[in-house]
């Protein structure tokens, strides 16, 4: 039986693109509030994975079942964005509009078409924009166009844009990969900080090993499409990411 702490549970879940196999028979359940980095080499299958979860790829077999509901059945628009909310690398954020409809455009899969579009012209809601603005650290560049600010600031309105979604999973997709390393850093305390206040379900994939160790609880390794190691974060050894990543040192006699 699922644990009722249970948010999301993988059952032998498999991917394939023609004959390319991007997800192997997956297997495992996420516990609300976790923490979850997904690492691993370049087309080891993490996107993959975290669109499935978006209910953007569909699985061509095994099960997958989010907040109690099996991902087949998460079609209803509004029903999906309080339980996934997205955030990308890229932001997807509308650079001519002021920084505040961004983020309440996290309110829109649950407002109708008249209130949305009432909205651009008199903010609705806006006390909870601000709030979440003043959370990320931007509550005097509320009006400001958002292309203007930097590419911090911009995950910064996503981060605030998600406040106001409020869902109960996030999935984050090499969500820093474009910033500085001070920046990336500041984004992601944010981000796992930020969840672990609305104890919401955090799954992001990372390329950098020493973030995922940083700030997350639990690190899920994929390889060719399958679960390499799945370990609590301070449990990962540089061996096994060695291992992971195909690093070893070449042999003496010459044997890779
Ligand atoms: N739409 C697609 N059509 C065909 N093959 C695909 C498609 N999407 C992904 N793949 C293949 O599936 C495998 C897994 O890709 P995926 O993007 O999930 O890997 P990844 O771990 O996210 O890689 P990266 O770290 O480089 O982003 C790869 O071999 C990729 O080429």
């Amino acid at each position: 039986m699922t644990s009722s702490t249970e948010i999301i549970e993988v059952k032998n879940l498999s991917k394939y693109y023609e004959r390319k196999i991007a997800l192997s028979s997956l297997s495992f359940s996420i516990k609300k509030g976790e923490l979850i980095a997904l690492i691993g080499p370049s087309g080891a299958g993490k996107t993959t994975l975290l669109n499935t979860f978006a209910t953007i790829v569909k699985p061509d077999e095994g099960r997958l079942v989010i907040a109690g509901i099996p991902s087949e059945k998460l079609t209803n628009r509004k029903t999906l964005a309080k339980k996934i909310g997205i955030i990308r690398q890229q932001f997807d954020l509308v650079g001519q509009l002021p920084v505040i409809h961004n983020v309440l455009s996290g309110r829109l899969a649950d407002w109708g078409l008249i209130k949305s579009l009432v909205s651009l012209i008199i903010p609705q809601e806006k006390q909870a924009a601000l709030k979440a603005l003043e959370r990320v650290g931007l509550a005097d560049k509320f009006m400001e166009q958002t292309s203007k600010l930097s590419g911090g600031e911009q995950q910064r309105v996503a981060l605030a844009r998600l406040l106001l979604q409020s869902p109960e999973i996030i999935l984050a997709d090499e969500p820093v990969a474009s910033l500085d390393p001070a920046r990336a850093e500041d984004i992601l305390s944010m981000l796992t900080k930020l969840a672990q206040e609305e104890n919401q379900t955090l799954i992001t994939s990372l390329h950098s090993v020493e973030y995922a160790r940083k700030y997350f609880t639990r690190i899920i390794a994929i390889k060719n499409g399958e679960v390499f190691f799945d370990l609590p974060a301070e449990k990962v050894s540089d061996l096994l990411l060695s291992d992971l990543y195909q690093l070893k040192e070449r042999s003496d006699n010459g044997e890779s």
